[in-house]
C-alpha cells in the first residue's frame, strides 16, 4: 500500500462520529490507568475519549498523514503513544491489555488472529467490525483461534450513520474477553 495518494476504499476511510465513539468507549467501560490500544486510529476518534478516561493509549496507524495529524493532536499528553506500522502485525504490550478500535474492515480476521496469538496479554477487545465477521467470530471461529481462552459477544449493532461517510456493510461492537486473566511473562 502506498501512502501517498491511496484510496479510501483500500484504506477504509470510515470513520465514527464524535458521539458514537464517545458511546463506543462509554461501552467499553475503560478505567483509569487501563492500557488500551486502538487499532487504525484514523485521526483519533476514539483516542480522544479513551485519553479523557485516564487510558494509556497506544495509538496503531499505518497511514501516514492520518498518523501524522494523530501526532499534532496528542503528541504532547503523556499517556499518549503512536506507532507507525501494520495493525495485523503490531508488537503486543508486554502487560495486559486492552483493544478499543474500530479496524479496517479488509484487515479485521488478521488483527484478531494476531490478538489472540498465544503470547498475547490481551484481557478484553471492544472492536467495531462488519457483522458478517462478528457472527463467524462468536458462531465457532473463536474457538478455533483463541484456543477456547477467549469468547465473543456482540455488544450492540451501529447504525451506519454512526461513520462518515456511512459504510455500504451493517457494523456491530464486537467483544473478545478472556476468560481468566493472563499470566504475566
Ligand atoms: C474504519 S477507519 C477508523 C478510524 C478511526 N478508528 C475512527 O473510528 O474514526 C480505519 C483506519 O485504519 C487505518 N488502516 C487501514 N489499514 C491499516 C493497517 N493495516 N494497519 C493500521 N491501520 C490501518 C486507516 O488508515 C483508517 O484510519
Amino acid at each position: 500500500m502506498s501512502a501517498g495518494g491511496e484510496s479510501r476504499r483500500a484504506w477504509g476511510w470510515h470513520p465514527l462520529t464524535d458521539s458514537w465513539a464517545r458511546r463506543v468507549v462509554a461501552e467499553a467501560d475503560v478505567g483509569e490507568g487501563d492500557v488500551v490500544v486502538d487499532l487504525g486510529a484514523g485521526a483519533g476518534a476514539l483516542a480522544a475519549p479513551l485519553l479523557r478516561a485516564g487510558a494509556r493509549v497506544t495509538a496503531v496507524e499505518l497511514h501516514r498523514r492520518r498518523a501524522e495529524q494523530l501526532r499534532r493532536r496528542f503528541g504532547d499528553n503523556e499517556n499518549f503513544r503512536l506507532l507507525v506500522t501494520d495493525a495485523a502485525a503490531f508488537r503486543l504490550p508486554q502487560r495486559p491489555f486492552r483493544v478499543v478500535a474500530s479496524v479496517p474492515y479488509s484487515s479485521a480476521s488478521a488483527i484478531v488472529r494476531r490478538l489472540l496469538a498465544r503470547d498475547s496479554l490481551l484481557v478484553q477487545a471492544d472492536i467495531v467490525v462488519q457483522r458478517q465477521f462478528a457472527r463467524r467470530v462468536v458462531e465457532g471461529g473463536l474457538n478455533a483461534r483463541g484456543q477456547g481462552r477467549f469468547r465473543g459477544e456482540i455488544v450492540r449493532p451501529l447504525p451506519r450513520s454512526a461513520f462518515r461517510p456511512p459504510p455500504r456493510v451493517d457494523s456491530v461492537l464486537l467483544r473478545i474477553s478472556r476468560g481468566r486473566p493472563p499470566r504475566r511473562r
